[in-house]
């Protein structure tokens, strides 16, 4: 079977950049995708590339070179689904806040709308494919969704889970490690509509590095990987602890570590702790899931990670404070960075947040500066947070546009993402320009420490 018409529901961080690069590798393939927030949808059609409101390295290029051409950005969703063979289900699924389940299961209620308007507005038979992070087994729910209606459209489920990390999206999605896509194996319809993903993925991913499985096995792969990753993090940051009480460095034990090639030398960085939309909320699906399953050793096993990096990214904040001479009420604190890692304008879970809540209960002056994140999204951030009034919020908190005037007369500069223009940042301005002692906390191992403390700063880093 031959693909001519996709559509994606859910144009954000997954949908908008997976969608962009299918449409530029399959120019026959019409790729449409479709939201419920305008907003978004009309950033996207901005005649400014520039404009489009993912900030992705090389993907505005893509967007340029693809839009009007075979892929478009659209509210129509009926229409789109309607048209369509393919449809990605691209929508978020956060960690729910009410109900059973609340702090722990993936809310579910957004994927279910998608399955219900694409069963409504059918006419011919669809493969639905679940591009979406979803705990194991809902496909069964989304198949059951669609096949009752009883007019007689047939639907192929497949999971098709995204592996790519922000910042990196264009090159993870053109050159990934592998794309999983699973199916039901066991029939004909299956395997054909398997192929059929396959197919628009083989346009540019050599086959061998397209993994085919069962349906369960795809699920689960995608909250393994983000488990397993999330843990080496939390291991690396746990380990960066007793560095800082037994003189170890924790880049040399991370080197030291990696170095063995079971290990690996990646994602073994110490920080101020993992942020991101997915890390967090995924193992604690997999901590859920596992729970219903009465497995209480292999829950508590998982939920470790979220549990040491909660404490990493209090830790660092409450050194701080005590560095600070026990005390940070009314002194000012310039934070650079507020994405939850470089290269992205993503704010979803950054350690920042926490870290500005927790000196903001200490009654801290904070001045922030990131290179992509608007003020009114670092606001947003932290009145969702509802520790204190959105006013108290803006009195405490300024968001400027330059890092030395965040720097300008501060007690303290923290370093919380690792943007490379920290790296360059003139210190020996910024030190002349800080209140003395000039204290330096760096959250992501990013400046080289004996340079800055010749400057004269009281510097920190993370299991240093
Ligand atoms: N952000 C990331 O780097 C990655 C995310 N994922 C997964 O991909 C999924 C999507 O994540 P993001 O793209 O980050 O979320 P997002 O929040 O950026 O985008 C989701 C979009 O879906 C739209 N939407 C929700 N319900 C809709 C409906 N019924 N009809 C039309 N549009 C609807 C929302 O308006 C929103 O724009 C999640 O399950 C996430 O776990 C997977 C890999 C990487
Ligand atoms: O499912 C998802 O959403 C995605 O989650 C992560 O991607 P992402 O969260 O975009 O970014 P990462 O590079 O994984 O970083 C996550 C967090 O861990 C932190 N990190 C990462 C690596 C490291 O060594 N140390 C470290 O502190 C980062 O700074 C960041 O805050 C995974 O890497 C992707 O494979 C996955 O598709």
């Amino acid at each position: 079977m031959k693909i001519k018409n996709i559509c994606c529901i859910g144009a954000g961080y997954v949908g908008g950049p997976t969608m962009a690069v299918i449409a530029q590798k399959c120019p026959k393939v019409k790729v449409t995708v479709v939201d419920i927030n305008e907003k978004r949808i009309k950033q996207w059609n901005d005649e400014n590339v520039e404009n489009i409101p993912i900030y992705e390295p090389g993907l505005s290029e893509i967007v340029k070179e693809a839009r009007g051409r075979n892929l478009f950005f659209s509210t129509e969703v009926d229409k789109a689904i309607d048209e369509a063979d393919m449809i990605f289900i691209s929508v978020n699924t956060p960690t729910k806040t009410y109900g059973i389940g609340k702090g722990m299961a993936a809310d579910l209620k957004w994927i279910e709308l998608c399955a219900r308007q694409i069963a409504e507005v059918s006419k011919s038979d669809k493969i639905v494919v679940e591009k979406s992070t979803l705990p194991v087994r809902t496909a069964a729910a989304l198949k059951e969704i669609l096949d009752s209606t009883g007019n007689g459209v047939k639907y192929q489920i497949l999971s098709n889970p995204e592996f790519l990390a922000e910042g990196t999206a264009v090159d993870d999605l053109k050159n990934p490690d592998r794309v999983l896509i699973g199916g039901d194996i066991e029939t004909e319809e299956g395997k054909e509509a398997m192929d059929a993903l396959v197919n628009i993925y083989a346009s540019w991913v050599p086959r061998e590095k397209i993994l085919t499985t069962n349906v369960w096995s795809s699920e689960l792969s995608k909250l393994t990987a983000n488990a397993f990753l999330a843990q080496r993090v939390s291991s690396i940051n746990a380990i960066s602890e007793l560095c800082e009480k037994t003189g170890a460095d924790v880049n040399e034990v991370a080197k030291a570590v990696g170095m063995d090639t079971r290990v690996g030398p990646k994602f073994l960085n110490a920080s101020v702790g993992f942020g991101g939309s997915c890390f967090q909320k995924d193992i604690l699906n997999l901590v859920y899931i596992a729970r219903s399953f009465n497995l209480k050793e292999v829950a508590d096993y998982w939920e470790q990670v979220i549990i040491m990096n909660d404490h990493q990214k209090r830790r660092f904040a409450a050194n701080m404070v005590r560095t600070m001479y026990n005390t940070v009420s009314g002194k000012k604190i310039a934070m650079l960075g507020w994405a939850f890692k470089k290269d992205t304008n993503d704010t979803r879970e950054s350690a920042s947040i926490y870290v500005a809540d927790y000196l903001l209960n200490e009654q801290a002056e904070i001045i922030v500066y990131d290179p992509k994140v608007t003020e009114e999204q670092i606001y947003s951030d932290l009145d969702y947070l509802g520790s204190r009034s959105g006013d108290a919020n803006r009195q405490a908190v300024t968001v400027v546009n330059d890092p030395m005037e965040a720097c300008e007369g501060a007690h303290a500069v923290a370093v919380l993402t690792e943007w490379d223009e920290f790296k360059d940042l003139d210190w020996k301005m910024v030190y002349d320009q800080m209140l003395k002692p000039a204290f330096l906390f760096d959250g992501r191992r990013l400046l080289e420490p004996s340079t800055k403390r010749e400057i004269g700063f009281e510097f920190y880093a993370i299991g240093n």
